[in-house]
């Protein structure tokens, strides 16, 4: 049976008159990866914040890694990585001596690691540059090194791909993956670019105006949220009403249909209809992914 390794009971963060989280209470798994969704300002760096022990909560309880973060704050900072906005790296000094000072300081300097993870990063060509002289997307890069460096069992990461050019979203999202895979890292991550997160996290909570308004796999959201499937159909069936064997359907441009199911155990049907007469170039389901999920989510309109 897997353990808790992030519990949250009520906590409620204030600063001043501004009520930041209300009585926010949540769990994580070890071994899973959860998405914090939210908007600007909605409190998920606070959140992050907390659970690292660099503020306490106005009221409730934290225990992260059954530890209580107020408390024993540097020993749930040694044993989770974080990754913050600016990463807390030395800009005076080199890429390399970066990590070599952390891992110093962390108690586990091991020169091949740090080489390997340089290389698998694809900053090795860069490590002996001063860091403020490296791209925002290689501090992004950087700072995900340092964050793991000394094997944390749990990972704390705030917009890890803000920054990166495509290639490097490509190989941030697939080395949390293979983390997550290989060693059974929790990770907890936020992020506003919401179809990155999709092909990643396995959880996900929405944060909204200081609340936990929903949560859940993408299959549980999208039976809570989604009643009726939007099928895009490219093809040049062109139907002459605005039903089709029996399902509602709109015509939306040229070779281009939309149509409503009831579940997505109706497209195969569909589309084998579709496909005895007709040909078919493209399909795909509009509203369950998990930016509509969000929007759904945040406006309190499902379909
Ligand atoms: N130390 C602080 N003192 C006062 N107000 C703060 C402090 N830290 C955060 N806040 C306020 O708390 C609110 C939530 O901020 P937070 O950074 O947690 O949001 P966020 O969801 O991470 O936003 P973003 O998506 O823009 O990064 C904001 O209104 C912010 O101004």
């Amino acid at each position: 049976m897997k353990q808790n390794v992030i519990e949250l009971d009520a906590v409620s963060k204030h600063f001043g008159d501004q009520v930041v989280l209300n009585n926010v209470s949540m769990s994580v798994k070890e071994g899973n990866i959860v998405g914090l969704l939210g908007p600007n300002g909605s409190g998920k760096t606070t959140m992050i914040r907390l659970m690292n022990g660099v503020i306490n909560p106005t009221d409730g309880t934290l225990s992260i890694l059954g530890m209580d973060p107020g408390i024993e704050g540097d020993a749930v900072r040694k044993a989770t990585g974080i990754l913050t906005e600016n990463a807390g790296l030395y800009h005076e000094m080199s890429g390399l001596d970066n990590l070599i000072f952390f891992s110093k300081l962390y108690g586990n300097y091991d020169s091949k690691k740090i080489h390997l993870y340089l290389e698998e990063f694809e900053l090795d060509d860069h490590m002996h540059k001063k860091v403020g002289a490296y791209s925002t997307g290689m501090k992004r890069r950087l700072g995900i090194i340092k964050a793991i460096l000394h094997n944390p069992k749990l990972l704390f990461l705030d917009e890890p791909t803000n920054g990166l050019d495509p290639e490097g979203i490509k190989l941030v999202l697939k080395f949390l993956k293979d983390l997550n895979e290989r060693e059974g890292t929790t990770i907890f991550l936020c992020s506003h670019i919401l179809h990155q997160l999709e092909h990643v996290c396995k959880e996900y909570f929405f944060l909204n105006d200081g609340k936990i308004t929903d949560s859940g796999t993408i299959h549980e959201l999208q039976q809570r949220h989604v009643s009726q499937i939007k099928l895009k159909v490219i093809t040049n069936l062109l139907p002459d009403v605005s039903l089709w064997e029996g399902y509602p359907v709109l015509i939306k441009d040229k070779n281009t249909l939309q149509f409503l199911l009831p579940s997505s155990e109706h497209i195969t049907p569909l589309l084998q209809k579709i496909i005895r007469g007709y040909w078919v170039h493209h399909v795909e389901v509009e509203n369950n992914d998990l930016e509509s999920l969000y929007f759904k989510i945040r406006s309190g309109v499902d379909e």
